[in-house]
């Protein structure tokens, strides 16, 4: 059965939680909309075995027991945790994690992003991040590209500060190779402890010497400890050399249909299931060291290894190229206010993941301005309409003042 393909009509409310004690003070595991985990009257009892089945399969997972599932019960005796409305959820993150706009903070502290992407090919994707993270609240948002795109994303938008600093090997001897290679590393190193966050990929293309250094460039990152969001082309580099990101907890990859494709059959060596994707998507981000994994699609799903989230409420049925640009610079954004959140306001709020906070504010703000903005432009809606929106449907859901 296709993942989300429900042989009835169904509304958001369903939604199955495991709680499980773990080193979050809990994991809470949520399927919202997943009506085919729910037992049917046409097929109850093959639904209660696919239930228990998908229970016992996640409690493995978690390195829990069956005895640790709190639960009110069910009709049938399962353990179901009725948590409500997954969708109200992602509106009270945003709300939690969005800081206040206070007059005593200075600039830089509502965040400094920078995006690692923009080739002679691709100068649309850096932009549509870059400028996402800004319009939702960023202070600065920079990019780093090749010095081909430099000029044209500059043409793009004043507001967005532009490094010319990668190179692709149509650009350079191969003697100078690692002299180039260390000069850009450099370059990048100036800045990085000065970022929130950096987003890897979009646009980047896949010149193996560009990618290589920009592999240097994650390691820079990891190093000091910045979180990543790797996007696009970040995920070709990442999938094929895992260890770039495997163990480090501040990574969030946000995988489209083929990325994700690529990254479950080299590391799960399997093909996409999409009948226990919940499952598949734990079992992911668990295999790559508990670093977080945002599978993008009719409905996003959110696992970092623990828990796994879905984000479902109708976004647009436009799917013009760059909306998954948007996602990763919003990502960015949110999972450093998150960060900020749970370190600075509340206590409990840091039982949860930031990044997995981050991804969920991220999925549900671009669905809300996408279905804004095709409202207006129906077929005509093009990426640059809903970025024109990010603003005002955050606004809706957590006001400035
Ligand atoms: N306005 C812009 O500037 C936008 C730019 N964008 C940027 O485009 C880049 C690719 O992202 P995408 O989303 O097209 O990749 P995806 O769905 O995996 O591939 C689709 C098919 O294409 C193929 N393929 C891709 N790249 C290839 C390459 N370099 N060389 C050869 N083949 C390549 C791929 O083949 P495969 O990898 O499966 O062999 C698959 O069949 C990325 O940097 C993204 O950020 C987008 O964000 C949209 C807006
Ligand atoms: N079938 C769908 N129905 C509704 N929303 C979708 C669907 N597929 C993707 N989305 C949403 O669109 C956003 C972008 O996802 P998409 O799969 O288009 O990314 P992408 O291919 O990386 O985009 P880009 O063109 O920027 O590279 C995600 O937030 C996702 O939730
Ligand atoms: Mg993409």
């Amino acid at each position: 059965m296709p993942l989300l393909a429900p042989t009835r009509p169904v509304t958001p409310v369903h939604s199955l939680s495991l709680l499980l004690p773990n080193c979050w003070a809990y994991h809470s595991i949520k399927f919202a909309q997943f009506p085919f985990l729910l037992p049917r009257p046409s097929n109850c009892m093959l639904g209660f075995t696919a239930v228990l089945r998908r229970q016992q399969f996640l409690i493995r997972a978690l390195g829990g027991s069956g005895e640790k599932v709190r639960s009110r019960g069910s009709a049938a005796g399962i353990k179901v945790m009725a948590r409500g409305n997954f969708e109200a959820d992602a509106e009270k993150v945003l709300r939690r994690i969005t800081p206040a706009l206070d007059p005593t903070r200075h600039k830089g502290q509502a965040g400094k992003i920078a995006v690692i992407g923009g080739c002679r090919e691709y100068t649309g994707a850096p932009y549509f991040a870059a400028i996402s993270a800004l319009k939702i609240g960023a202070d600065l948002s920079h990019v780093f590209c090749t010095r081909d795109a430099a000029t044209v994303i500059k043409s793009y938008s004043p507001e967005l500060i532009v490094h010319p600093i990668l190179e692709e090997s149509y650009s350079v001897r191969d003697e100078d190779e690692g002299f180039i290679s260390s000069k850009t590393v450099a370059e990048v190193a100036k800045w990085i402890e000065r970022f929130d966050c950096l987003v890897i990929g979009p646009g980047l293309g896949r010149d193996p010497f560009l990618l290589d250094c920009v592999g240097e460039i994650l390691k820079l990152a990891r190093r000091s400890n910045i979180p990543v969001v790797i996007d696009g082309d970040g995920l070709f580099l990442v999938t094929n050399n895992l260890d770039l990101v495997s163990g480090y907890a501040l990574t969030v990859l946000t995988p489209n249909v083929n990325e994700y494709k690529r990254l479950v059959q080299k590391v799960l060596d399997s093909d996409v299931n999409d009948q226990d994707a919940p499952e598949q998507l734990l079992a992911l981000a668990k295999s790559i060291g508990g670093i977080t994994i945002l599978r993008k699609g009719k409905s996003d799903l959110i696992s970092d290894g623990r828990t796994v989230n879905a984000v479902s409420t109708f976004g647009s049925p436009r799917r013009c190229g760059g909306q998954g640009d948007i996602l990763s610079g919003s990502v960015a954004v949110f999972s450093s206010w998150a960060r900020q959140t749970t370190a600075e306001v509340d206590a409990t709020f840091s039982t949860s993941n930031p990044m997995v906070l981050g991804c969920i504010a991220a999925s549900a703000l671009l669905r809300k301005a996408a279905s804004v903005a095709f409202e207006s432009n129906k077929r005509s809606t093009l990426t640059t309409d809903i970025i024109e929106h990010l603003g005002r449907s955050l606004e809706d859901i957590s006001p400035a003042c």
